[in-house]
């Protein structure tokens, strides 16, 4: 069993409303958002773009419905912009963070990343770095997470993801490999890894010490096929229903939570799931994700 003291469970906003896709979910409100991921039983959230600017409004938006932030993304640009410009926006990313009391920052590298592109598939499209550019990215990688614990006490997990430059095993290892572990620590997602093929049980064994933020996605194995299958976009797919919650797609997640349980991890594990709601009600998704979870976990 997981250790109730050290694990917390969070779910984020994109099952309600995609920013990614504003058109999908755009009649659900941030209050139901919120209310919904409370009833369901958890008690983290990331952040939405439906969700209140104020941090005030926020907080107590999110401490009436005893919940809190644990972390939000942050699209680093580490080799195609300047660092100082990148370190702008990642230190005024970390001051709110810190007012919201997160522990984590997740980063991905967007430059060159074809996620978002709708015209773009997904597979055989994505960039790939020169030695240059490796270098680039995890001496920036390392400079991001040296300022975000030292000077606001947040941990800077790397986000790996379909599409972008960090994607498949060989990307995670060499950015694990020259990246300062005192610095950069892994978002582990699970639905990621098992997207483009990799083992997310090989890759929580790995990495399981250098693990500080888990997202819980499953796929639906036969709409990935079909994305491979038919050219289409990372976005396509999403429409389509490649993601689900954990326990409703084909992932073993089992052997996972053994993992995590047996390395002692500590920090949440947030269910990430992106599918259109008007498919896939939020509220009934979340209630089966929290169910699945209790049942293997105890948590
Ligand atoms: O962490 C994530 C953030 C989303 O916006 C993204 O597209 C999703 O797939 C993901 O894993
Ligand atoms: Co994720």
């Amino acid at each position: 069993m997981l250790n109730k003291e050290k694990v917390k469970l969070g779910i984020a906003p994109i099952a309600w409303t995609n920013d990614d896709m504003p058109d999908l979910g755009k009649e659900n409100t941030f209050e139901q958002c919120v209310s919904e991921m409370a009833l369901a039983g958890f008690t983290g959230s990331e952040v939405g773009n439906k969700y209140p600017k104020d941090t005030d409004v926020l907080k107590k938006a999110l401490e009436l419905r005893g919940m809190e932030i644990c972390n939000q993304w942050f699209s680093c640009f580490l080799i195609t912009k300047p660092f100082e410009e990148v370190e702008k926006e990642f230190r005024s990313q970390l001051e709110y963070l810190r007012t919201m009391g997160a522990k984590v920052i997740g980063a991905s590298e967007q430059s060159h990343s074809v996620q978002g592109m709708t015209d773009t598939p997904v597979f055989g499209h994505k960039y790939v770095m020169n030695d240059q550019e490796w270098e680039t990215f995890c001496n920036g990688m390392n400079r991001l997470g040296k300022i975000a614990k030292e000077e606001y006490g947040i941990a800077l997990t790397f986000h790996h993801h379909m599409g972008t430059v960090v994607q498949d095993e060989a990307e995670v290892d060499r950015m694990m490999e020259n990246t300062d572990p005192e610095y950069v620590s892994l978002l582990f997602d699970t639905g990621h890894f098992a997207y483009c093929g990799v083992d997310p049980l090989k890759m929580v064994k790995k990495y399981a010490d250098r693990i500080k933020h888990v997202h819980l996605k499953d796929i639906r194995r036969e709409m990935v096929d079909k994305v491979k299958a038919e050219n289409l976009s990372f976005l396509d797919g999403v429409r389509m229903g490649t993601f689900t919650v954990p326990g409703d797609g084909c992932i073993d997640f089992d052997p996972i939570f053994k993992v995590l349980e047996e390395t002692g991890y500590e920090g949440y594990m947030l269910v990430e799931a992106e599918q259109d709601p008007a498919k896939a009600n939020p509220l009934e998704y979340a209630i089966k994700a929290r169910k699945f979870i209790a049942e293997k976990t105890g948590l």
